[in-house]
């Protein structure tokens, strides 16, 4: 970029996703992106004790540490405070990064109603083009590719899982790390968090940000265990099409497709899954299809990389044997 684009372009701010302490692996996917754009890197950690040298060895210049004073800080309407607060602090932020998370476009859509900023969500990358912020993704199940351009001053950009792989770098300068205290809003306060219950744990990676999802359908006929089986052999995610939700074979929140969990994995296996138009607007964006579907005809083989057309009582057994024996 020329200095006069770059002046054009601003600074760019990363939403830093968080749990625990640690820091979500789609935080330092947008981190990278954000370092690879070449321009200055700030990252907004809502709360204190950010991992600044990991920070740093993604992408960030800064750490920008924000505190909510008023309302907890998890809610979204307290992230978009600390937002409010840290960007006009930083100054000149042209982009703005978050994951394309539901948490993520809900702090994306708030922040635009108040700033007039322009959302993108569910992109697969961003770059400065012809003087706007333009936000790359595929929409209509994947059929098109788009790229929206933002005319506003600020573009809120929330990225998919997956669109870059995370890269630290050695030898990353330290970065300064600044504080900031933002006011609840009105919207923040008005909510009391009156307790917390953390889900069962699973060692399954959460659907939306996994590398590998395996997929039942209809054709598991009420039998998730071959599924979650060879999910744990490649270390993925267990999702459903809304034919098995709806049957009660597995809970709704598995549900991948249009009107379920968006996935963009490095790896997709379809089991039993014809691949209707619904289903396939959620997970369009993985890499690389895998079906395996005893009708040759089924839709999911227009659109998969590799098809096993079989029977799943005999390929499924077959397939989790014969991966967990290269995988020692
Ligand atoms: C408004 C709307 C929203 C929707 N939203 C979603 C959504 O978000 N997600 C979603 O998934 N669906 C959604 N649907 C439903 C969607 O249209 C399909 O009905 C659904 O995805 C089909 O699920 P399926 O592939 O499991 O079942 P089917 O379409 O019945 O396909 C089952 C497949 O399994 C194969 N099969 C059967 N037995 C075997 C076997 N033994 N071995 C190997 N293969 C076998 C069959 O050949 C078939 O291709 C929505 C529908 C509507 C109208």
């Amino acid at each position: 970029m020329s200095e006069q684009e770059n002046r054009a372009a601003g600074r760019v701010a990363v939403l830093v996703d968080h749990l625990d302490g640690a820091v979500r692996p789609t935080a330092l996917e947008l981190l990278t992106l954000a370092r690879g754009l070449g321009l200055e890197v700030h990252a907004v950690w809502v709360g204190y004790s950010a991992p600044s040298a990991e920070l740093a060895a993604h992408g960030a210049d800064a750490v920008h540490e924000v505190a909510v004073d008023g309302a907890d800080a998890q809610l979204t309407a307290s992230v978009v405070d600390a937002l409010q607060t840290v960007l006009p602090a930083i100054g000149d932020v042209g982009l703005l990064l978050v994951p394309s998370t539901f948490e993520g476009r809900e702090v994306a859509a708030r922040l635009a109603v108040r700033t007039g900023a322009g959302v993108v969500t569910g992109a697969s990358g961003v770059a400065f083009e012809d003087g706007r912020w333009t936000a790359h993704k595929s929409v209509l199940a994947g059929a098109w590719d788009t790229a929206c351009a933002v005319t506003g001053p600020l573009a809120v950009v929330a990225v998919a899982p997956h669109a870059v792989q995370a890269v630290a770098q050695d030898g990353a300068a330290e970065p300064s790390v600044v504080r900031h205290t933002a006011e609840a809003s009105a919207a923040a306060r008005a909510v009391t968090v009156v307790s917390r219950t953390r889900r069962p744990t699973s060692e399954r990676p959460p659907l939306a940000e996994a590398e590998v999802v395996v997929v039942g359908g209809r054709g598991v006929e009420g039998d998730f265990s071959g599924v979650e089986e060879l999910a744990d052999v490649l270390g993925g995610a267990v999702g459903a099409t809304r034919v098995a939700t709806d049957e009660g074979w597995i809970g709704h929140e598995a549900q991948v497709g249009q009107t379920g969990v968006t996935i963009s994995p490095r790896l997709y296996v379809g089991l039993g899954v014809s691949g209707a138009v619904h289903h396939k607007g959620g997970m369009a964006a993985s890499a690389t299809v895998v079906a395996v579907n005893s009708d040759p005809d089924a839709p999911i083989f227009e659109f998969a990389d590799y098809g096993i057309v079989g029977d799943l009582t005999e390929v499924l057994p077959a397939l989790t044997a014969e991966l967990r024996r290269r995988r020692g």
